[in-house]
């Protein structure tokens, strides 16, 4: 569990964290969202250690990560992917970070099966594509077998088959019951990953609930629904307070309800559905609405 007391870093004039205050829970995979220079990857480095407060704290079950001897066994974190020694082999990076944490070396070989670079073990890592360094950061994280693992923006660099193995990763690992902190400033990524949101912007709390709870907020947010039996399930959704959209006899957008909550209904009541889908579109939408404000960099209109 990590948790983050009034978290707060200043740069200068800067506020790159601002009062933040948040619980990351064991056995699901919480999502750390923001927008670009929204205080992310200052948060994970004050949990680490590597930054220190300006006010505030913030602990790793119960104690600051900085004051735990061989920290990698209890924190794994794969923080920057390209902060690598180009001129080592994967193995031989790896083993280093085992010899300082007093983890096992057979563990090296474990892991880089793990993250899929066993054959690529002795190659040196300044001839490995991006993905391949995020792999290797993975795997770095894994090497202690934490119960706490960070990972800064993982998805970056990934190909969509490398996309979907990191998220059936993540969810192992949170289903063994480990905390599993994700950053990233997608929605999309997050969309398919992560159980649970935290969302900042410009170092400010904006949300903290669980992804179904954060697509349902919005008003954009939409669930499209195919069911044989439409006016049924539409009576029972307009009573618990959604409002149903006819597209045709079969299919309706649902709003004010998520997709968990109408499936847990049309089980109540014996209705068959084939198909019960949040709209991708409107969780971007979601997210974009709600750190509109606190967007740090926008684009101007094209001259
Ligand atoms: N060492 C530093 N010195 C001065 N300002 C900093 C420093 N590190 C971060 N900042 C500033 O703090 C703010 C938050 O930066 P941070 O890198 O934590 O954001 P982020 O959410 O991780 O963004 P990104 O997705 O772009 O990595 C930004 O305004 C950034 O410019």
């Amino acid at each position: 569990m990590i948790e983050a007391d009034r978290l707060t870093k200043r740069y200068g004039d800067t506020v790159a964290v601002d009062d933040l205050t948040f619980t990351v829970r064991p056995g699901q995979v919480t999502g750390f969202l923001g927008p670009n220079g929204a205080g992310k990857s200052t948060t994970l480095r004050m949990i680490l250690g590597l930054n220190t407060p300006t006010g505030g704290s913030v602990t790793v079950d119960g104690i600051p990560f900085a004051d735990r001897p061989r920290g990698l066994r209890h924190v794994g974190a794969l923080l920057d992917a390209q902060d690598v020694h180009g001129g080592r082999s994967a193995a031989a990076h790896l083993s280093a970070l085992a010899r300082g944490n007093r983890i096992p070396p057979r563990r090296v070989d474990d892991v880089l099966e793990e993250v899929g670079l066993a054959k690529a073990a002795r190659r040196r890592i300044g001839g490995f594509s991006l993905g391949m360094k995020q792999r290797l950061g993975i795997a770095g994280a894994l090497l202690g077998d934490p119960p706490v693992l960070l990972f800064d923006e993982p998805l970056n660099g990934l190909d969509p088959e490398g996309v979907l193995w990191v998220r059936g990763l993540f969810r192992r690992l949170a289903s063994e019951g480990r905390t599993v902190f994700v950053s990233s400033h997608m929605m999309g990524e997050m969309e398919h990953t992560a159980d649970h949101l935290i969302v900042i912007g410009q170092g400010r709390l904006i949300a903290d609930q669980t992804l179904a709870d954060f697509s349902a907020r919005s008003a954009g947010t939409g669930v499209t629904v195919h069911t044989p039996e439409l006016d049924a399930l539409a009576a029972v959704l307009t009573a618990e307070g959604a409002s149903v959209r006819r597209e045709n006899s079969a299919v309706g957008r649902v709003t004010g309800l998520s997709a968990a909550r109408i499936g847990e209904l049309a089980h109540l009541h014996r209705i068959v559905l084939h198909e019960l889908a949040t709209q991708t579109s409107s969780l971007e939408t979601a997210f974009m609405e709600l750190t509109a404000d606190s967007v740090e960099y926008l684009a101007g209109d094209p001259r």
